[in-house]
């Protein structure tokens, strides 16, 4: 049980007041607490019941961070499709701009914190399957758990307005307590049964793979990821926590997290970062080239060894160190990667990775980075602007929040960003999954497809209906 002092709530909610009274406009005020470490999960299910569709999980692969949201006191959207990036970053910085933030530690994820991402392409004609998720969409949350190497917060966020008084304190102290207090072990329950599996239109998919080909082979272009989706029916609503429960046990190389929205939950385990800054320092990965694990030791040490010697994946990989490279000198002084790519193992596939480190120069903002980034030729393709007028024409799916940045930005500007893939947005008893491969001239579209079979299993087998 944890007891919290709250006098500094309660002192700042009252000073918030004031302050909303005469700047006119609403104030937050942000309180962070040292307490003992929780089983993150274990927190974010005991928000299920009161805030249902407002909350977040985030865990980066090497386990340091965990980050996750129970409310929404704040919510920063932006319908632009030109200089969303940088809109956000301002709305941002306005909201925190008059806050009163009590957090005497110097920990990244602690105090005001924003969660959330962007669509791969704001100019995509949109379907209903995103309706609930707008094309910029993040959310500071009222009660929030992060971990940071080992340590343990509670921040709580409040927004007070000119109208509000003092039961207003009385109202979030009552509230976290009652979360704190229904805090039990979660364990997941009885498992779903897939009972209709979708494919959607896998042939149409292979002949668009066989025309981009085609026109790789004679124009400008060099590379488009080109994705599709599988369609699930279940017998009963999908229980988030058991799906990040078995993502966490199956994917622990991999940055796991939920973003829910009015009710939908989009969700997954992603191996590749799309950059993270702690300070002047920034990392980013390149992350392309693919193949299966192998069923024994030897098996997966000779299946790696090929794709570590194969042209088609090697060329598939350089196109995004060139371009990531290309970036990162443009905003780092120090850029520091290997000449050649490793092997990055997850529990059903293999990846060719290039790790990139460098140290910004100038101002460079996190949110300006993700800007220059995204797409990178791993999810868009090369030229960027090409690639992605190719997918808006020829990708039968809607993307969504799919392949594009999702994650968190403190309020002192550090965060980070994974590229959402290995992901699905569960609709109830629903759920739809997405999975894309980097199409270049010498792609076969029968392997790509077998590689976009491989990329759904992550997902597939958290959400049960596959043979784990
Ligand atoms: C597009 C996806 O993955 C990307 C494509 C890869 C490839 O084609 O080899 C490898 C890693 C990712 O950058 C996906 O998982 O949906
Ligand atoms: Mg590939």
């Amino acid at each position: 049980m944890v007891t919290i002092q709250d006098t500094e709530l309660k002192e700042g909610i009252q000073e918030a007041i004031e302050r909303a009274k005469s700047l006119s406009k609403p104030v937050l005020v942000s309180e962070v607490q040292k307490i003992n470490h929780i089983d993150p999960l274990s927190f974010y299910a005991a928000g299920k019941s009161r805030f249902f569709g407002e909350r977040f999980f985030w865990k980066d692969p090497s386990g340091e961070t965990y980050i996750i949201g129970l409310g929404i006191c704040k919510q920063i959207q932006s319908d632009q499709s030109t200089g969303r990036f940088n809109h956000v970053e301002k709305e941002w910085k306005r909201f925190i701009n008059n806050s009163i933030i009590f957090n005497p530690y110097d920990k990244n994820a602690t105090g005001p914190v924003m969660f959330g991402g962007f669509s791969f392409d704001p100019l995509k004609r949109k379907t209903k399957l995103w309706s609930k998720y707008s094309d910029s969409l993040f959310h500071v949350p009222t009660y929030m758990y992060s971990e940071m190497n080992g340590q343990a917060f509670l921040t709580t966020n409040v927004v007070c307005t000119q109208h509000d008084g003092d039961s207003l304190f009385e109202k979030i102290v009552a509230e976290r307590g009652m979360i704190m207090a229904s805090i039990s072990d979660y364990h997941p329950e009885n498992a779903n049964t897939l009972q209709e599996e979708a494919d959607i239109n896998p042939e149409k998919w292979m002949e668009t793979v066989d025309a981009v080909v085609d026109e790789l082979k004679s124009g400008s272009l060099k590379k488009v990821v080109l994705a599709r989706e599988s369609r699930l029916i279940y017998d009963k609503p999908i229980e988030i926590e058991r799906v990040l429960w078995n993502l966490m046990e199956m994917q622990r190389e991999s940055f796991i997290f939920a973003f829910e929205s009015n009710g939908d939950c989009f969700i997954g385990a992603s191996p590749e970062r799309l950059i993270k800054k702690y300070g002047e320092n920034v990392f980013t990965t390149c992350l392309a080239g693919s193949i299966p694990r192998g069923k024994t030791a030897e098996d997966d040490h000779i299946l790696g060894d090929a794709l570590l010697h194969d042209q088609k994946n090697l060329t598939e990989h350089q196109y995004v160190v060139d371009m990531i490279k290309e970036a990162m000198e443009e905003s780092c002084s120090e850029v520091e990667l290997p000449d050649e790519p490793q092997l990055m193992k997850m529990r059903d596939i293999q990846h060719l990775y290039t790790p990139v480190i460098g140290k910004t120069k100038g101002d460079a903002s996190l949110l300006a980075l993700v800007d220059r980034l995204h797409p990178t030729p791993a999810l868009g393709g090369l030229p960027k602007r090409e690639a992605v007028e190719k997918i808006r024409e020829v990708e039968e799916l809607d993307r969504g929040f799919y392949a594009a940045p999702l994650g968190w930005m403190d309020f002192r500007g550090n965060g980070e960003y994974a590229v959402a893939i290995r992901s699905g947005l569960i609709q109830g008893n629903e759920a739809s999954l997405f999975a894309g491969c980097g199409v270049v001239q010498d792609s076969n579209a029968e392997s790509e497809y077998q590689e976009t079979k491989i990329k759904f299993r992550p997902m597939l087998t958290a959400l049960g209906g596959y043979e784990k």
